[in-house]
């Protein structure tokens, strides 16, 4: 359906790829992830041309769409795009903003347009919001209209942008439930996204970008599980664990805190969860350990979500004379809080002081 090849995208200062070949197929659901800055927003833009590419080619069904003279719009109806930033018209309601599109490109009659817009309200469950106006929805409904309106021009594809990115956690679940539900139609889709736990779930395939291209290709059991490739495998170790490493009482407690948020973010964890966290982190590492005067310098914190059942496994290990908290400290307040908050605890001094917990 669509054959990328040599691929290249040179900005003044940067070339965020410089060969890209790759083959995508009808029914497809292909998440790119990889660090910040390694030109996965930059590959949707030059497949819907928004970015004009320095060189390769872009074939799709058959037809050249880099060449000169190609004809853009048409490029664009069939490939729809959903971004971070939603992009409605803040003038239009909400089904106006859908039946756009499909009257001025797709010449459809306003009648057919909104009955059309209607169904596909309908679908992203929003049909009651049709007569309101951008600004009176949530960032997660206007999101959910935003994919509405990319499905209202029949696309071949959906390109999504970080469609989560920009939104308050609470409503990240149920732009990803529409995105779901369009994954199990069949709707062939690209999606760049941060959500990896998301991303495992909902791609067929996934790109791992890194040193200018598509560094490693393959099914998310692969990508997540197995990869085959060395950065793959550090990129994946650093999402799968937080991990910080503390030397000084006076280190910065607001860095460990916002880290730990962001992960919770990626791994889909609840608030809840992400609270509980932050919370046996102050009150064990920061209130009892670090408490003691520095003596349990330098200390590690590190958490993993368990696969099976979504649960947080959280390890400290910290210097200084052997001292199980749960023990010796059994009657404080931090203490029976970090009880109350997880569901096993284990202290080892073997090899230096090891907390296990699991939340
Ligand atoms: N219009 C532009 N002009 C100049 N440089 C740009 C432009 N757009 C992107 N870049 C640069 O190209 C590189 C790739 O950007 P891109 O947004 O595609 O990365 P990304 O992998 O999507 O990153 P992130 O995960 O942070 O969104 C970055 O270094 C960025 O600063």
């Amino acid at each position: 359906m669509i054959s990328i090849k040599n691929l290249k995208k040179e900005y003044p200062n940067v070339t965020p790829f410089f060969d890209i070949n790759v083959e995508i197929k009808k029914g497809e659901v292909i998440s790119i992830i990889g660090p910040s800055g390694t030109g996965k927003s930059t590959l949707l833009r030059c497949l819907n041309l928004l970015e004009t590419p320095t060189s390769g080619e872009i074939v799709v069904d058959g037809e050249v769409i880099t060449k000169k003279g190609a004809d853009i719009p048409a490029v664009r109806r069939k490939m729809g795009m959903v971004f971070q930033s939603f992009n409605l018209f803040s003038h239009l309601t909400v089904i106006e903003n859908i039946m756009l599109g499909p009257v001025d490109l797709l010449k459809l009659s306003r009648q057919q347009a909104y009955d059309e817009g209607l169904r596909l309200l309908t679908t992203v469950g929003l049909v009651e919001k049709a007569l309101n106006y951008p600004d009176e929805l949530s960032g997660g409904q206007k999101q959910r209209v935003a994919i509405a309106r990319a499905l209202a021009m029949k696309p071949e594809i959906i390109l999504f942008d970080e469609p989560t990115s920009a939104l308050d956690p609470t409503m990240v679940g149920e732009v990803l439930a529409v995105i779901r539900s369009l994954a199990r139609e069949g709707l062939t889709m690209m999606i760049v996204t941060h959500e990896m736990k998301f991303a495992r779930d909902v791609s067929t395939r996934v790109f791992y970008m890194d040193e200018g291209g598509i560094y490693e290709d393959g099914p998310p059991e692969q990508i997540f599980d197995c990869p085959k490739r060395e950065r793959t495998r550090a990129f994946v170790k650093r999402l799968k664990t937080f991990e910080r490493v503390i030397e000084s009482s006076t280190f910065d407690f607001i860095e460990v805190n916002t880290g730990i948020e962001e992960f919770g973010r990626r791994q889909l964890l609840s608030q809840r969860q992400i609270n509980n966290l932050q919370l046996v982190f102050e009150e064990l590492c920061v209130q009892t350990l670090l408490g003691r005067g520095g003596e349990t310098l330098p200390l590690r914190f590190s958490v993993s979500v368990s696969e099976l059942d979504g649960s947080c496994e959280a390890a400290i290990f910290y210097s200084g004379p052997s001292f199980n908290p749960f023990e010796e400290q059994a009657g404080e307040l931090s203490i029976k809080m970090v009880l109350g908050l997880t569901k096993e605890h284990q202290w080892s001094g073997e090899n230096g002081n090891h907390i296990s917990l699991v939340l």
